[in-house]
């Protein structure tokens, strides 16, 4: 009997980042770069920077009174590309490659930033939340710099400079928060997917076969810190998954969403161990510092799936899922040349700065342009 190929184990490596974990920078960056350069996800425990659970709570808590605004009041402050800021209905978006897709995301987000804090009263259709968002947004980044001094140690830098990438991330520049609402509906049954494409509004939608809640894709920063929805007071858990990781291997059943014609699987990203007050990011790497980093971190391709039968039965209602995500991206003006691992810059030649780079996956990612 043929033996049956098993999915390869996905192990996402953690830090913790509390000073009572004892760990020195050294040896943090070492888990970093393990993980980093080869699933591209980790898990930070404890992160700091006042990212603990109930700063998250808050934010998902100002997440859902902005999901559960008026649409119109919502379309109001529609996303705008050139400002990377403002509400994206559904399937507003579509993440990845376009080419075999059905229809857009089955989500609606709230994104703000670059460079939009000092207007975000005009972005958000309830004012009350803009000092809450802010807030969060800038704790996001108090961390994402640490995380930054971390990825400096881990690779041997031009010139050993300390501050190689944080120096060359400045707030309010180009960082951007973004709260995501997978809604949840119901599963449609052969009939309702003959009728497909033909709904009129959001309350007839049904989820199909081919739906996707984000399809596949690398995140195009350099840092991504994603918050899965915690537990609650009570420590009940509130996520809803859904989201996997990529993970090639040659006997694999999926094709690489990169078209490279390798094989691989698609794992569900396990939750972290340890949850504590102290909360917990997963971290993965954009392809801006894939590039930068001459590779040595990996920007790790992920999604976002609705359960398929038979885990949910036509009717049956998937759950709406919840994440809040904030993006580093390196400042406009930054050339993404690669170093090598003696901490060289590559010669420069052919390399796109950070600024070009963002509005070309921009505009992929909402405009009419097909992915290769
Ligand atoms: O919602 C999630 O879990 C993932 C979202 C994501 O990957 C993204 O927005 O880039
Ligand atoms: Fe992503």
């Amino acid at each position: 009997m043929p033996v049956a190929v098993q999915p390869p184990k996905l192990n996402i490596p953690s830090i913790d980042l509390s000073p009572t974990a004892g760990k020195t920078d050294d040896e943090l960056a070492a888990t970093l770069l393990e993980a980093l350069n080869t699933v591209g996800f980790l898990h930070v425990l404890n992160p700091g920077a006042g990212l603990d659970l109930p700063h998250v709570r808050d934010i998902f808590a100002a997440g859902s009174e902005l999901f559960e605004l008026p649409l119109e009041q919502k379309e109001a402050v529609g996303f705008d590309v050139a400002t990377g800021a403002g509400y994206t209905s559904m399937m507003g978006q579509i993440t990845g490659a376009k080419a075999h897709r059905f229809r857009g995301d089955l989500k609606e987000s709230f994104s703000i930033g670059p460079s939009t804090s000092a207007s975000l009263p005009s972005l958000l259709p309830s004012e009350s939340l803009v000092p809450r968002i802010e807030a969060f947004r800038r704790a996001c980044f108090a961390c994402g710099l640490r995380l930054l001094d971390l990825f400096t140690i881990a690779l041997k830098t031009p010139d050993d400079d300390p501050k190689y990438f944080r120096s060359r991330h400045t707030y309010h520049n180009n960082e951007s928060l973004r709260l995501i609402h997978y809604p949840s509906f119901p599963r449609a049954t052969a009939e309702d997917e003959a009728a497909q494409g033909k709904e009129t509004s959001w309350s007839q939608l049904k989820i199909g076969e081919q739906d996707i809640r984000a399809g596949a894709h690398q995140d195009f920063g350099s840092a991504t810190l994603l918050f899965q929805s915690p537990p609650d007071e009570a420590g009940k858990p509130t996520a809803v998954e859904g989201l996997e990781i990529f993970v090639a291997q040659e006997d694999g059943p999926a094709e690489a969403p990169d078209g490279s014609g390798r094989k691989g699987w698609w794992i569900p990203a396990p939750q972290p161990e340890g949850l504590s007050e102290g909360g917990s990011i997963l971290v993965n790497v954009g392809v801006s510092m894939e590039i930068w980093s001459g590779s040595q971190f990996k920007a790790t391709w992920h999604r976002v799936v609705c359960p398929n039968p038979p885990e949910l039965a036509a009717g049956e209602v998937l759950p709406g899922r919840k994440s809040v995500v904030f993006f580093m991206i390196p400042d406009h003006n930054v050339m993404l040349t690669p170093i090598d691992k003696s901490g060289r810059p590559a010669v420069a030649e052919g390399c796109m700065s950070s600024g070009d780079f963002y509005n070309l996956r921009m505009k992929r990612s909402y405009g009419k342009d097909e992915m290769k």
